[in-house]
């Protein structure tokens, strides 16, 4: 593969000019909103790359100038040593944008007749169409199901039918934006398993924004952090450790049930009388919430984990259910983000003392 197999974007700005009114009878004042102000990134071919970042970072301004749905204001893109900007015609064959959701897709047709009209809109037509939506059902696992109206799919069902829609074009560079969205564990695993092949088996640049750190650590080769339109912080997961240094709960439900009834009294008090122990000897690694049902929040390593399971079983109380939580993505990067905000604070009040710290500072 050509060294230059790749979209490389230097120093992308956006800016979106505003004219706004404040008051009724006021003239419309200017304002320039920075959407995205100095990006360097690549997306190069066989790899996925995640892009996160909390709400309003620039994500979606980015993904969209990456796929010349806009113009930057300022900057470098290029795909495969071509730039992107003067060519977005020729850009725009090799690339396709998947969203995650329902959207795009329509209802009563069948996952064919779907991608017979996507393939439409890119002049595709004839056998060759007919043979591309064939090989890409495929791909995708819809071979049963792809003369059934889309109504009567599963979300999964649905999305794998996106996925090939993003295929339809035979784009070489993919942006997934959220692709496992509200989909339960199972059928997230397929997608991921079949954005993996994407890239690994089939060549392609995946640009990939999540907000479930565990699909951000098993998928992306390379992670970019946006904050307020800048790169804040990029590198391999192993380079992003803070990232991924995150403490999954395990979560359990303690029925109110006694295992008969006529221990019922006793069974209550005898819980609480244990779950208050274990808070004690496993201090603020346990949260208790007495809410309907008692449930014990449990963080720490695995090991603490069955150690508390033991004692539930061998004390007899019974357990209702358990689920394992991941913090959500906007925690663990409000940290990441806090931490860069403060040193860029730190270094623009320095330089603003004067000359020969600004030195020091940079
Ligand atoms: N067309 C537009 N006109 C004016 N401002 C815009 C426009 N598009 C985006 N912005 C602003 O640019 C900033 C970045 O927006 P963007 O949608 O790229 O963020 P994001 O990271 O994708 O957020 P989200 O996850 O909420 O979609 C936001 O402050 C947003 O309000």
């Amino acid at each position: 593969m050509e060294p230059e197999e790749k979209i490389q974007a230097r120093n992308l700005v956006k800016d979106y000019i505003l004219y706004e009114k404040k008051r009724l009878f006021q003239r419309k004042t200017k304002r320039t909103v920075h959407a995205v102000r100095n990006i360097t990134l690549e997306i190069p071919k066989g790899k996925i790359i995640g892009v996160l970042g909390i709400n309003g970072a620039g994500k979606t301004t980015t993904i969209r100038m990456l796929a010349s749905l806009i113009t930057p204001t300022s900057g470098v893109l290029t795909m495969d040593g071509v730039d992107a900007v003067t060519n977005h015609l020729w850009v725009k064959e090799r690339i396709n944008v998947i969203s995650g959701g329902e959207r795009n897709l329509y209802w009563r047709l069948t996952a064919r007749e779907n991608l017979r009209y996507f393939g439409s809109l890119y002049g595709l037509s004839g056998k060759e169409l007919n043979e591309r939506i064939s090989h890409l059902i495929g791909i995708v696992g819809l071979e049963n199901a792809q003369d059934i109206p889309v109504e009567r799919y599963s979300k999964g069902m649905k999305q794998r039918l996106q996925i090939a829609r993003g295929l339809i074009n035979g784009p070489q560079y993919i942006f997934l934006d959220e692709p496992t969205l509200g989909l339960d564990i199972m059928i997230a695993k397929e997608i991921r398993e079949l954005i993996s092949k994407l890239a690994k088996e089939r060549g392609k640049g995946v640009l990939l924004t999540t907000h479930y750190i565990s699909e951000a650590e098993e998928l992306c080769d390379y992670i970019y952090v946006l904050d307020k339109g800048e790169v804040i912080a990029q590198g391999t997961k192993e380079e992003l450790k803070e990232l991924f240094m995150y403490q999954p709960e395990l979560s359990v439900v303690i029925s109110s049930e006694a295992p008969s009834q006529s221990m019922n009294g006793a069974y209550l008090d005898n819980n609480m009388a244990i779950l208050n122990e274990l808070r004690e000897h496993f201090h603020d690694q346990i949260r208790i919430e007495n809410g309907l049902e008692r449930v014990l929040h449990i963080s720490g390593t695995s090991k603490d984990w069955s150690d508390v399971l033991n004692v539930l079983f061998e004390q007899q109380i019974q357990i209702q259910n358990l689920s394992i939580h991941e913090p959500n993505l906007e925690e663990i990067l409000m940290k990441i983000i806090s931490q860069s905000r403060e040193e860029k604070y730190e270094k623009e009040s320095v330089s603003n003392e004067g000359g020969d710290k600004k030195t020091t500072a940079e």
